[in-house]
């Protein structure tokens, strides 16, 4: 049987999806956070989605970018990429160089203009998948293992966002010590099942943080731990973290900002250093493996550009000896399945996922996807095997409408002015 894959409309929804007071090293996360839903359809009336950051920057690029996509073959997934020249070329403003740094690595116009294709690949493999009754990691070269594992991801939290502010309650509690990070994370075990924990850090003074990591490595003896203050710390202090915590840490993430201060400390210390800051994208690889900078690299396949090119990372990781896995920022289930697919398709993935799933309590989906014993199964269904919940949709689109604007961009130093109206984002190091 043939099908005609070639792709007739493309619709793009930006949402905001309810996040609960999580803290970090810039402030803490808004009560919505805006993510894009991608939806490709094609001529046999066959429906793809892919979904990433949904900040206006990212809105502005996808929408010029949608509108050439019709007429395309959703099987064309490397002219995504000349694609996004094109647009880049006709919208040469929105694509300058954005240089503003943050959580994500320094954001470039290549960062952005690959985080706006990889929700178009994303959306093209699922509606290629259903057409030909495959599962997207059958056309990623097909699965190595049946489910993948995540780690909880434990964050410093409030029990609400600040007075006045509107948002969903969630039940999980403030986490501000030692004993409330613990907590978390037996909740986190208890309804997730998982195994190893990473704590993002950068909030409170190291030795705090220290004494959270001690706490949960006696909670929870021999468990993989990681602490990430996102470069919070001098090559000083983050030397000093590694002494304290070498024999409980799995590794320690991006404790110094950029590839030279992690050279530094990765030089002074047997503590394997990860990163989702200074290695974002090819070109940063060269200098940070010649450097020794990173022993593990952290895909976000938003900013990487899509599954395929996670592929191609992990090969030049393994290439290099250097490990890989994975980040996440605030994100649903369109989001999960993709990282889910992808990694049951690369051969070294030794350390669990980061995932911020199971913070979001609301999704865009018919049937959330479930974490069992810590690992998301790996789906055989065509394409993503996912399916999109047009009610919820339209919920969590109609909440982006009525927004003023001021939650369309992602802004926790925002955020953490509400509680704080002094403060400002820190400069690094900040301790
Ligand atoms: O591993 C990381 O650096 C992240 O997950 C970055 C995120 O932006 C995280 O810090 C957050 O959501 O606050
Ligand atoms: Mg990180």
């Amino acid at each position: 049987m043939t099908r005609d894959l070639t792709i007739t409309a493309v619709h793009l929804t930006p949402i905001l999806v309810a996040d609960p007071p999580l803290l970090n090293t810039q402030g803490v996360h808004q009560p919505y956070t805006p993510r894009l839903i991608v939806e490709v359809e094609t001529a046999d009336g066959v429906t793809g989605v892919g979904e990433t950051y949904g900040d206006a920057k990212y809105l502005e690029l996808a929408r010029p970018f949608a509108d050439k996509l019709v007429g395309r073959q959703v099987s064309d997934l490397n002219g995504l990429f000349t694609l996004a020249d094109e647009v880049a070329v006709d919208s040469s403003r929105v694509f300058g160089q954005v240089d503003v740094g943050g959580l994500r690595g320094v954001q470039t116009a290549d960062k952005l203009r690959l985080s706006v294709v990889s929700g178009f690949e994303v959306a093209c493999l699922d509606a290629l998948g259903k057409a030909l009754g495959l599962p997207v990691h059958a056309l990623l070269g097909g699965k190595v293992r049946d489910a993948v594992e995540y780690s909880a991801y434990l964050f410093y939290k409030w029990a609400d966002h600040p007075e006045g502010v509107a948002s969903e309650k969630d039940d999980w509690g403030a986490a501000v010590d030692p004993a409330g990070v613990v907590a978390q994370a037996r909740a986190f075990t208890e309804r997730y099942g998982f195994t190893s924990f990473k704590l993002k850090g950068g909030v409170f003074p190291p030795e705090e943080e220290i004494a959270a990591v001690k706490a949960l490595a006696e909670a929870f003896p021999g468990h993989p731990l990681r602490l990430d203050p996102n470069g919070a710390w001098s090559v000083e202090t983050s030397l000093k973290v590694a002494a304290e915590l070498g024999d409980v840490l799995e590794y320690l993430e991006d404790p110094a900002l950029g590839t030279p201060a992690m050279a530094e400390v990765a030089a002074k210390t047997g503590v394997p250093l990860a990163t989702n800051m200074c290695v974002t994208t090819f070109a940063e690889i060269q200098e940070a493996f010649t450097k020794g900078a990173v022993q593990v690299v952290l895909s976000d396949h938003h900013y990487w550009g899509g599954l395929r090119n996670t592929q191609q990372l992990a090969a030049v990781c393994r290439t290099f000896g250097v490990g890989v896995s994975m980040h996440s920022n605030t994100h649903l289930g369109i989001s999960l399945a993709a990282m889910t697919h992808v990694a049951a398709t690369v051969p070294d993935l030794h350390h669990a996922c980061d995932s911020h799933y199971p913070w979001q309590s609301e999704d865009v989906l018919t049937e959330r996807l479930a974490f069992d014993g810590g690992k998301v199964a790996v789906s055989d269904a065509p394409g993503l095997g996912v399916a999109l919940d047009r009610e919820r949709l339209a919920f969590l689109h109609r909440r982006w409408l009525d927004d003023d604007g001021t939650l369309r961009d992602r802004d926790d130093a925002a955020a953490m002015r509400v509680a704080d109206p002094e403060w400002v984002t820190p400069s690094v190091p900040r301790w």
